[in-house]
């Protein structure tokens, strides 16, 4: 387990420019099983869940090419099905949440797929049941073996239908988004998670010759095509990486520039951090955060205490309630942080609570902040990372403190961040590896 000391105190300044979104790319690199061709996909962040998707792809015996620092191609003109059920795929997909989203392609292209429980964040209950019921729903047959944690899925053919999906779940989108482009007929998906990344594949899958449309809407239609051919994909910025990097700004006093950060795609991002009193100004693409001694949570327009809560997009992704969370302990007034989409992703605050944070944890999904207006610094922490965001999160808070700090566990931080220590020490941020 590799660990950051950070010394905290110092400012940040310059340009900072963001990695490729990582769960994008999770999704595109899942439909380059979808043809026999070759697909090139650029801006792919060097991160350890995508590396470790890439690897699994060339395992099954996908040819992956690196054609420039974050440019591949892939062609999945061969693909040893038989590798599927090896225990060596088995142990790679159950730590990557990513892998579950083989499940569609594979299904579509090859009528079977295996895969046991996905991995990723332990922020919660993680369920599947949207991603199996909607690909039982096109026909396919699934098996759960509950000794080995193994699901099984097979179907001779898939056929088109209307699904109205229980949640709005976004790798579960996904992955019937896949399936669907392949079966017979036509698919209508109703309550389809729209976020960036799932806008992003459905147009990299229409660019492969599928019909979709409703892009960007919570009612996907799919005229399902015999076959789908090459493309060039672009992925985008990483909207959770651009919030984090306007968060560790604020919190840290500091003036950045976030370069070429896809604006209209940020949704409501920007205004959120805006109503914790963070001035974040848009230049043409790029955002531009101006150091700030003092920044004022807002009221809501009636008085009460400001919430901010995550949802299902076009809402506040919960990947960047973390980070909220800690850049309110050194704001002006009291904010109510309410995670409501996942369980157990809130229990981080323990540490900033023992750096001198003031937070109270009212449950699993609520916590109050009544922000210091840095009229007190947080002490230096030693911690340990549980989860990505919680990681970066933490990173913010010990860049800012008084002291050097220590975070164990950030493979969790590496699994999301491109070299996120060296980036940072760019700009003037003291951390180290060990
Ligand atoms: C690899 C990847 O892309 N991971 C992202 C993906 O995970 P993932 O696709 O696994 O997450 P889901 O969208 O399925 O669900 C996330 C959580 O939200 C709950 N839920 C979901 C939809 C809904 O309408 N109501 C609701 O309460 C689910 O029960 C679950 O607890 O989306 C999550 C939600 O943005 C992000 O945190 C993850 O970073
Ligand atoms: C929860 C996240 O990732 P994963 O779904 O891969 O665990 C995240 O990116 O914040």
């Amino acid at each position: 387990m590799a660990s950051f000391v950070i010394e905290g105190g110092h400012k940040l300044h310059g340009e900072i420019h963001p990695q490729g979104a990582k769960n994008e790319v999770l999704q595109i690199l899942c439909a380059t099983l979808l043809t026999s061709e070759e697909v090139t996909v650029t801006n792919i962040p060097d991160i350890l869940d995508v590396n470790n998707l890439i690897q699994l792809l060339r395992d099954m015996g996908v040819k992956v090419s690196k054609t420039g620092i974050d440019s591949y191609t892939f062609k999945a003109d061969t693909v040893d099905l038989n590798y599927l059920e090896s225990d060596e795929f088995l142990k790679k997909c159950s730590s990557l949440r990513g892998s579950v989203m083989l499940v569609g392609p594979l299904v579509a292209r090859f009528g079977r797929a295996l895969i046991s429980k996905p991995g990723g964040d332990k922020i919660g209950r993680r369920r599947l049941d949207t991603h199996f019921i909607g690909i039982q729903k096109l026909g396919a047959c699934f098996n759960y073996d509950e000794e080995r944690s193994v699901f099984s899925i097979c179907a001779k053919h898939l056929k088109g239908t209307y699904m109205l999906l229980d949640e709005a779940s976004v790798t579960g989108t996904a992955n019937i988004v896949m399936a669907s482009v392949l079966a017979k007929g036509k698919t209508t998906i109703y309550n389809a998670a729209c976020e960036p990344y799932l806008q992003q594949l459905c147009r990299m899958l229409n660019s492969m010759g599928a019909k979709i449309s409703g892009i960007a809407s919570n009612l996907l239609t799919i005229e399902g095509v015999e076959s789908l051919h090459g493309c060039t994909h672009r992925v985008l910025p990483d909207m959770i990486e651009v919030g984090s990097f306007i968060g560790m700004a604020a919190m840290t006093g500091s003036e950045l520039t976030i370069k070429n950060v896809s604006h209209e795609n940020l949704g409501i991002i920007p205004e959120s951090f805006r109503r914790l009193g963070i001035r974040v100004e848009q230049r043409g693409d790029d955002l531009f955060i101006p150091e700030q001694e003092h920044y004022q949570i807002e009221s809501f327009i009636d008085g009460s205490i400001m919430t901010i809560a995550d949802a299902p997009w076009p809402g506040l992704t919960p990947d960047l309630l973390s980070v909220v969370l800690v850049v309110a302990t050194q704001a002006k007034g009291s904010v109510l942080i309410h995670q409501k989409m996942f369980e157990s992703r809130l229990f981080f605050v323990d540490k900033l609570i023992d750096m001198g944070a003031q937070i109270i944890l009212c449950d699993p999904h609520r916590a109050v902040v009544i922000g210091h207006d840095r009229n007190f610094q947080l002490r230096a922490g030693n911690m340990t990372s549980p989860d990505i965001r919680a990681g970066i999160a933490l990173l913010i808070a010990a860049m800012s403190a008084d002291g050097t700090s220590r975070i164990h566990n950030i493979e969790q931080i590496d699994r999301g961040y491109q070299n996120i220590d060296q980036r940072l020490n760019a700009l003037g941020a003291r951390i180290t590896r060990i």
